[in-house]
């Protein structure tokens, strides 16, 4: 049985993590944790109450919690702030981690691959199966049309605060690196004004936010007289719930380190 831990417990993500954890045999929910800025939990709220179910687990808003709770892993889909806050717990009380939350910066990014010396971690902007198998479609995509342009689309919910979508950006890490470009150097965030033509080679990125769209991605390549377009389109969060539980099964057996969803799901 592995002993899970969640944090962001009333959160979009979290509340189908914590379903996941609850039908996953072999899966067992120790610790669920909210964010204590705000005043988002009943007193004594039970972690399943809003989902139709008794955890026996209460929603703790107190991260201090977590280090007696018995939990083997901690699943987090927060904000970078209360990522790096729960890495220092973890990393101080021997908790694997699967981070599932985007926009880290550069010197966040570093802080976790230090903690990845001292605890396994998974860090994985997009924890879906189709996700992580559309990457292997792309690498082969931008292989095969190598001269052809590439430009990212992405399309999420109106309450999204980060962009280009964590996702877009490893699928635009993915194709860079299947052409043997520095994806820094290729990457063009957002155009406006007069731009100038296209620079060959560049890979260019489109956020779109509104409503409730789960999580759209589609990457283009754009040739002469054609086309080709690849899409991943998310209809459900079930499916990133799903794999983070997956992930949270992996990593208690690894050894520190940084592991990614193609560890996870064999797809190296
Ligand atoms: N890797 C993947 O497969 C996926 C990743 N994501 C990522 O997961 C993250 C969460 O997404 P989503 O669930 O939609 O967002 P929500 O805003 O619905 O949930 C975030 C939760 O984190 C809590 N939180 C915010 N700041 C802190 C903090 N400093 N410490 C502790 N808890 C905090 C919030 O609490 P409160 O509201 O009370 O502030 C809220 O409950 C995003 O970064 C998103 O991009 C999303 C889907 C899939
Ligand atoms: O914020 C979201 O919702 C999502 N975030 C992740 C990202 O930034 O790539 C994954 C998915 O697209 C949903």
């Amino acid at each position: 049985m592995v002993k899970i831990a969640v944090a962001g417990a009333k959160g979009h993500m979290g509340k189908m993590i914590i379903d996941a954890v609850w039908n996953t045999e072999g899966a067992e929910l120790v610790c669920a944790l909210a964010h204590k800025e705000t005043d988002h939990v009943e007193a004594n709220e039970d972690a399943g109450a809003s989902l139709g179910f008794n955890s026996g687990v209460k929603i703790s808003c107190d991260n201090e919690t977590l280090r007696t709770s018995g939990a083997q892993v901690l699943i987090d889909f927060t904000r970078p702030e209360g990522t790096m806050a729960f890495l220092d717990i973890c990393k101080d009380a021997g908790i694997a981690m699967v981070i599932g939350t985007t926009g880290l910066n550069a010197k966040q990014k570093q802080k976790l691959e230090e903690a990845s010396k001292v605890i396994p971690i998974v860090f994985a902007p997009n924890m879906s199966t189709g996700v992580n198998v559309t990457n292997k479609l792309l690498a082969q995509a931008a292989k095969l049309l190598k001269d052809y342009d590439c430009e990212i689309v992405e399309m999420h919910h109106s309450r999204k605060v980060d962009a280009p979508s964590g996702t877009a950006i490893a699928m635009g890490k993915v194709i860079a690196e299947a052409r043997g470009q520095n994806f820094e150097d290729v990457a063009v965030w957002a155009r406006q004004g007069h731009t100038g033509p296209r620079v060959p080679g560049s890979i260019g990125f489109a956020a779109l936010r509104g409503g409730d769209v789960v999580g759209d991605h589609q990457v283009i390549f754009a040739g002469p007289g054609e086309r080709i377009v690849i899409s991943h389109l998310s209809s459900s969060r079930a499916g990133y719930a799903e794999g983070s539980v997956k992930a949270a099964q992996y990593v208690v057996n690894q050894k520190p380190g940084l592991y990614s969803m193609d560890d996870v799901l064999g797809l190296k």
